[in-house]
């Protein structure tokens, strides 16, 4: 069995017109980034690869995630993690809420989410920062808050879309940085919609151009 993310002669269209054709691996760890014109079908890709894809997208290809083929699965036994431009954490809840509802919540009980959330606000270099609402976060530390926030839910890979684009340049190349880091760390294969070059270079992995 093969660990990572094979997209197998992926092919988008609409309208009668192709609009992605995409034949990868992404092995554990590794990123890939995705990029080209606005409306050319990243993000389109990436809902197909997350299984909600529809109408009116004719699609066909296989997505297979390590080792096994999800292509008919529901996006919620795929067990991908998801995360989009800003804003990404509810806002009406707090930040160690928001943390705590990435965990399972059968068989654990309040106190041990409690501190399991605790534990992963430490690791992203935020301790007590649980009681905050996130609005009171800097972008930078709310992308780390919900890159915790979907790595609690053990997904099988990331998808990544523009998820550094509401950040400014400094904080930027921090947050990618913790980002493609977490991902090694955690063997999870990475697909990164990006219009900016410079998250392709730090992820130091394939580029494919749409
Ligand atoms: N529900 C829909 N019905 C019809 N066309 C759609 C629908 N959703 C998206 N499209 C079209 O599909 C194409 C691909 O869109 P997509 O959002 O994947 O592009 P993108 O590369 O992510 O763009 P951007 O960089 O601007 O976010 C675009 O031409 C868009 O207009």
């Amino acid at each position: 069995m093969t660990d990572g993310l094979v997209l197998d002669n992926v092919n988008i269209s609409l309208a009668g017109r192709s609009l992605v054709e995409i034949s990868t691996t992404i092995a554990a760890g590794q990123v890939l980034t995705v990029m080209g014109d606005s409306g050319s079908g990243k993000s389109t890709l990436l809902e197909y690869v997350a299984g909600f894809l529809s109408a009116p997208f004719q699609a066909s290809g296989k997505v297979i995630l390590n080792g096994y083929d999800v292509t008919s699965d529901t996006p919620q036994v795929r067990q991908l993690g998801l995360m989009f431009q800003a804003p990404l954490l509810f806002p009406h809840m707090s930040v160690l809420d928001n943390l705590m509802f990435g965990l399972p919540a059968a068989g654990l009980s309040k106190g041990c989410r409690a501190e399991m959330a605790e534990a992963a606000l430490r690791d992203v270099g935020l301790e007590g920062f649980g009681r905050r609402d996130p609005a009171t976060l800097s972008g930078g530390q709310q992308t780390r808050v919900a890159l915790m926030r979907l790595l609690l839910a053990k997904p099988k890979a990331l998808l990544l879309d523009e998820p550094f684009s509401s950040l400014d340049q400094s904080r930027r190349a921090e947050t990618r940085h913790f980002v493609f880091d977490m991902a090694k760390s955690h063997k999870l294969p990475v697909l990164l919609v990006s219009h900016d070059p410079e998250d392709a270079k730090a992820a130091e992995g394939e580029i494919f151009t749409l």
